[in-house]
């Protein structure tokens, strides 16, 4: 059995004291708005700090926009609504492309939002401290792509970048300028690249490991970068062949280039919780690399759980770890959903400030250097649970099936979203009614 198979955590649960911190971090968490270099970060102010009626107000700032599958509390007026609604399924007509194409999409009265008074005051005691506006950051062509042992057009890359941004994501990590030799998935980087660089809708950030990845990537039009180190050597050694120290030397010449042309740069951090050879990776290791990222120029950090094997119980205290020395608002986190912690992990990280999430249409993805991860959360598991908290992400969840729909297509197989599967079938029950 390889560690990558070996749950972690059992030893690891937070403390008294670690839970008190997290008290400390998500009631009264009163943040001021951050400008995250015009990134996009809107924190709620005073969620937990504010007045009775807050959650009113957010309700009517929320009420009018378009949740289309709305969680449903029923009583017997919803009913009635329900069943009108039932009556004129024929009048309101989603389409779904390929698998539920001509199906109709019950526009039932669904809602995420609790209006019981006295259970949204419980409902707000649990919700305070989570950020009003969550940045999504789509890795799917990259992260989820890169393991994909059939090569994927380039064209079908495009098409899944073109319809990912016309979901609304507001960042899309097009592909690697890596060794083709390590990636062949992406030794079309270039002419994706190309492809896409007149989008404007949305920032389409690639991995650079190296100068060389760097120069070939701003040549290609890109415009802004990522640097992906480990917080564990042996994982360093295996997918970028080089020690920790020896990647940061080398990321520190790839923000100084990237300095001198205006590009942005974000951080990766693999390995977080735990690794496929090392196992347990200790919070402090993290931090370390974290901050070294951050010291040398990138605008966010990115935490990834490449093995998917991290709990709430052991993401706590590395989280409570790195933001002792990076900002929250400057932390990502990116979870594979291995063991299915995905979503608690990110609601935890929500909770304790974080604002940005890394997730991968349909579920897709996995590292080519760790064997037996399975894919990232899927984007729209995230985006359904983000619009059931009242989260804000401006991600049309329609058009994001659509795009996963696409990639799960062409891949042959169902797409990884739970949420993804369970509304087509919705769909496809209702139009049986
Ligand atoms: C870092 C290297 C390049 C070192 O690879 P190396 O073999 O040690 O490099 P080298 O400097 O000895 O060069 C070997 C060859 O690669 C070429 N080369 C060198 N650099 C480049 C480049 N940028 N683009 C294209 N070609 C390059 C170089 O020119 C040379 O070509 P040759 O002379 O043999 O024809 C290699 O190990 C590599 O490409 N690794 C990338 C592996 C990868 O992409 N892994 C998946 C990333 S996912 C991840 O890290 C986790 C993350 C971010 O998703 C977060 C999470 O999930 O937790």
């Amino acid at each position: 059995m390889s560690s990558l198979e070996e749950p972690l955590g059992f030893d690891k649960l937070p403390s008294m004291s670690t839970i008190d911190r997290i008290q400390r971090f998500s009631a009264g968490a009163c943040r001021p708005t951050v400008d995250d270099m015009g990134m996009g970060n809107c924190w709620i102010e005073g969620r937990g700090c504010s007045t009775s009626n807050s959650s009113d107000e957010d309700y009517e700032e929320y009420k009018g926009e378009a949740f289309p599958w709305r969680r449903h509390v029923r009583d017997a007026s919803d009913g009635e609504a329900f069943n009108r609604r039932a009556k004129s399924l024929s009048k309101n007509r989603m389409k779904f492309g390929h698998v539920c194409k001509s199906r109709n999409l019950p526009d039932q009265h669904y809602s995420s939002k609790c209006t019981e008074r006295g259970t949204r005051g419980i409902t707000n005691k649990f919700l305070n401290g989570i950020p009003k506006f969550v940045k999504i950051v789509e890795v799917g062509p990259r992260d989820g792509l890169q393991n994909e042992k059939n090569i994927v057009p380039t064209s079908v890359k495009v098409e899944l970048i073109r319809r990912l941004v016309s979901s609304g994501l507001p960042v899309v990590e097009a592909t690697s300028f890596v060794s083709p030799k390590w990636v062949p998935q992406l030794a079309d980087a270039k002419d994706v690249m190309k492809a896409v660089c007149d989008i404007e809708d949305a920032r389409l950030p690639v991995l650079t490991p190296n100068v060389k990845g760097f120069e070939a990537a701003v040549a290609a039009g890109a415009k802004e970068v990522a640097i992906f180190a480990s917080a564990s050597e042996s994982f360093s050694k295996s997918n970028i062949n080089c020690s920790i120290e020896e990647s940061l030397a080398r990321y520190r010449a790839v923000c100084l280039a990237a300095k001198e042309h205006s590009v942005p740069v974000r951080g990766y951090v693999s390995c977080v919780v735990g690794c496929p050879v090392e196992g347990t990776i200790p919070p402090s290791k993290v931090a370390y690399v974290a901050k070294e990222l951050y010291d040398m120029g990138c605008f966010e950090i990115s935490l990834g759980d490449t093995i998917g094997v991290g709990t709430p119980g052991i993401v706590i205290p590395m989280l409570e770890a790195v933001m002792a020395v990076v900002p929250a608002e400057k932390l990502a986190v990116h979870f594979h959903d291995t063991y299915g912690q995905s979503l608690p992990n990110i609601l935890i990280s929500l909770q304790m400030g974080i604002s940005t999430v890394d997730s991968s249409v349909a579920g897709l993805g996995g590292c080519p250097y760790a064997k037996g991860a399975s894919g990232n959360v899927a984007t729209e598991d995230v985006v359904y649970m983000l619009n059931g908290l009242g989260v804000k992400t401006n991600v049309d969840l329609a058009k994001l099936m659509l795009a996963g729909e696409f990639i799960s297509n062409h891949l042959g197989r169902q797409s990884g979203s739970k949420t993804a599967v369970a509304l087509c079938r919705v769909t496809a029950d209702a139009s049986k009614i």
